[in-house]
């Protein structure tokens, strides 16, 4: 039945302009148009096909990754992309590779932290590809603890060199992407030392492959570090591991722009704050709430359009059964997730912005947003992928069974995604961080210097320690004032609490330690009134497009209401709502769910994402589900025979013996 669309009824529905909510969704109509040809560029072309990616044994797989990698590089130089061109082309390939962190990380490493002469030397290079770079930080023995890295850094002002070495198993470096099979050349952080004396990590330009046969260098040991979680997933990546036997590198390849090391051996700090030096990380984390959204809002997408197509019970008099979309269960636990990815976007796109005001001040060595900057960059970090990754699950178990397959897309998604937990810091150490940055802020209350930027309503403490909820009835939780300062309230209550508690120890450090999970739990409200206060202000802005901001609203709703229900213990345990007010949020968000319900399909349409893309069955756009996966269990290559492999040697034997058992 080629080219029905079993969604048509549900297109029916829609409420608002789809294509009006396209170009919100990709931010700009610019963005919009990028993105759509690159996503078509990709999915018209052969050598992207990735179905059959799950099937493939390990070498197999990387080498197919090394094939598609190429061959859209060769794609990008032969059709001039521009960077911003090139950088969709790659994740509409949708297929992790060494690519990723030469762009992703070697080169911001470089532009962040080297001097004007060292980006004039290296990043030419690093342009064009004739090096290819990793980022080597994290070892055997640790990841988390940047200050705990063990290789060393020796100058030797004989020879005006830095020794590089691994002076321990534990020392090695372990899980650089990019390092086992592939880059030529590493960011490595070591410990620097100058005439026996430590001065910090640092990070170094280090060649680790032969430009002309690929082999190691002299001194250094270099593999892959073995499978990963899931089937295809992660696993076309070569995270590596590395060791180094006193390798020599020149002066001028130690990373200089936060400090210099001399002819002589000195070091000399510049202006700029030593936490540069983790400045790649501040970068890669916003790029990763960014692409939170994007992999919440697939998998979103696959779940919804599933949930419209699945009927299970409720058929009277020989009609159809329920779409189970309509069961109210089945929404409270997608729509969330829906109004989630749509929120993460928006939340994206700010911290986009922070980003760019950020560095353009650092530029003027104006460090003043730095600890914002890191605080909610970390923050934004750890919660979008947290609920994203939850998300991805979640939205495997609302297929049911189906939802399994490897052709639903999901358990692939999930397995690629789940590490965001993990790199680019562990989500409980970064919301640690911003714990740490919320006791600065509540100790310094009432010192004369008022908190600014995300953090500016602990300017009011006073006002949220003793306001109390003035919701009556449920549609008074459609006012963003009534939402916003309940979430601030929350927040500013949770702080100044673990702060009381924390004035008890008379080790601050102990007391850190001690209260570390209820200052967790601190952070991630002061991060969710982030992601909530940053909805309510893209609500602000001009959104043409009949209905788009109506939706829009709704959806926020959604996210706000939904994350007060669910923590309700939080704003009830700090007195700012009673139980009859939660009731009446959880009511209006009933409500709301039906509002959601009509514009469902829409609301993922306006994604606009092709069937290449989302790589799911389950979620194609045409949602003609049954007969593709009738049609993709004959494609697997255990259905090439009838009689399978093994029959002879395992099946017959075992039948054989049964027979002789039943005969005695
Ligand atoms: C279906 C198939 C789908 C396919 C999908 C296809 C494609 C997908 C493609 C790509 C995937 C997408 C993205 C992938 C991206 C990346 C993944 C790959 C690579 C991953 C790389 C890495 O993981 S690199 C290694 C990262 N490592 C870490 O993050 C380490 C974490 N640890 C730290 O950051 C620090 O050590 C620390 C912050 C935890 C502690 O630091 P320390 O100096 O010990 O700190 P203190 O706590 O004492 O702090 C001192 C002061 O410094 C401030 N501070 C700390 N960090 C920063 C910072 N970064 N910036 C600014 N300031 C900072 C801190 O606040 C303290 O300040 P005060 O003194 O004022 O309190
Ligand atoms: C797929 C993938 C790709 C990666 N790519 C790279 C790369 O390209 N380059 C690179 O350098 N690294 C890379 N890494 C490494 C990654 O950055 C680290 O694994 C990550 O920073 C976590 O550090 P860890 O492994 O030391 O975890 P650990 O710190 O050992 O964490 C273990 C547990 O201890 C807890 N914990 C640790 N410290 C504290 C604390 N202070 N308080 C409370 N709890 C704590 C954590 O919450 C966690 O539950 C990659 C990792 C993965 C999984």
């Amino acid at each position: 039945m080629e080219g029905v669309d079993y969604l048509a009824d549900e297109r029916k529905k829609t409420e608002f302009d789809v294509e009006e909510m396209k170009i919100v969704w990709a931010g700009s109509r610019h963005t919009f148009e990028v993105s759509d040809r690159m996503a078509k560029l990709v999915a018209n072309d052969p050598v992207f096909r990735k179905d059959d990616r799950v099937m493939l044994a390990r070498k197999d797989l990387f080498k197919n990754t090394l094939r598609k990698a190429t061959y859209a590089w060769k794609r990008i130089n032969e059709l001039r992309l521009s960077e911003e061109e090139a950088s969709k082309l790659r994740s509409f390939v949708d297929e992790p590779a060494f690519t990723d962190l030469h762009w992703g990380m070697f080169v911001p490493a470089i532009k962040g932290q080297g001097t004007d002469e060292q980006q004039k030397k290296w990043l030419p290079l690093a342009y064009k590809m004739q090096i290819i770079g990793c980022y080597a930080q994290t070892e055997l023995g640790h990841g988390s603890n940047v200050q705990g890295l063990e290789t060393t850094a020796t100058f030797d002002p004989q020879t005006d060199e830095f020794v590089i070495h691994s002076p321990t198993l534990t020392s090695s470096k372990w899980w650089p992407g990019g390092l086992g099979k592939v880059s030529t050349h590493g960011v490595v952080y070591a410990r620097l030392i100058l005439d026996g004396q430590e001065h910090g990590i640092h990070g170094f330009i280090v060649q680790l492959r032969s430009l002309e046969d690929h082999r190691p260098l002299p001194g250094i040991t270099v593999a892959d570090i073995g499978m990963k979680f899931g089937s295809g997933a992660y696993n076309t990546m070569d995270n590596g591991l590395l060791r180094f036997d006193h390798v020599r590198i020149p002066r001028d390849q130690m990373l200089m722009r936060v400090s210099q090391v001399t002819r002589d051996g000195k070091i000399v700090q510049s202006d700029v704050p030593r936490q540069l030096v983790y400045g790649t990380m501040v970068y890669v984390r916003q790029t990763i709430v960014q692409d939170a959204s994007i992999a919440l809002s697939r998998a979103v997408c696959i779940a919804t359009r599933y949930s419209a197509v699945r009927r299970q019970f409720g058929s009277s008099n020989g009609g159809p059964e329920t779409q189970v979309i309509d069961y109210k269960t089945q929404q409270s636990r997608l729509f969330p997730l829906l109004a989630s990815a749509y929120a993460f976007r928006f939340v994206g796109e700010w911290l986009k912005w922070l980003y760019t005001d950020v560095t353009q001040r650092l530029q003027a060595n104006d460090f003043s947003t730095l600890p914002e900057a890191h605080a909610c960059t970390a923050g934004l970090k750890s919660l979008t992928t947290s609920v994203t990754a939850d998300g991805i699950e979640e939205s495997r178990k609302l297929c049911g069974g189906h939802g399994y397959l490897a052709s639903s897309g999901l358990p692939e998604l999930f397995a690629v995604y789940v590490p965001a937990c993990t790199y680019e810091g562990d989500n409980t150490v970064l919301m640690l961080q911003v714990a740490r940055f919320l006791m600065k802020t509540v100790s310094q209350l009432g010192s004369g210097k008022p908190p600014v930027g995300t953090i500016s309503y602990m300017g009011r403490i006073e006002q949220l320690m003793q306001c109390r909820c003035a919701v009556k009835k449920a549609g008074d939780w459609l006012n963003p004032n009534a939402v916003l300062e309940a979430f601030e309230a929350r927040a500013a209550r949770m702080s100044v609490s673990c702060a009381q508690k924390l004035s008890k120890f008379s080790n601050p450090e102990e007391g850190f330690a001690e209260l570390s999970a209820d200052l967790v739990e601190a952070a991630v409200a002061h991060c969710q009134l982030i992601v909530v206060s940053k909805f309510f202000e893209k609500l602000q802005q001009d959104i043409p497009g009949k209905g788009v901001k109506r939706q829009l609203e709704v959806l926020c709703g959604v996210y706000s209401l939904h994350l007060l229900h669910k923590h309700q213990g939080d704003f009830l345990a700090t007195s700012y709502i009673t139980p009859k007010q939660a009731s009446l949020a959880n009511d209006q968000l009933r409500e709301l769910y039906s509002q959601v319900r009509p514009n469902a399909i829409a609301l993922v349409d306006a994604f606009n994402y092709t069937d290449h893309y989302l790589g799911s069955i389950l979620g194609c756009y045409d949602g003609n589900v049954y007969p593709k996966l009738y049609e993709a269990a004959w494609r697997d290559p255990l259905n090439d025979s009838v009689i399978p492999d093994g029959y002879e040697q395992y099946i017959r034997p075992l039948l054989k013996q049964q027979l002789r058992v039943a005969k005695l």
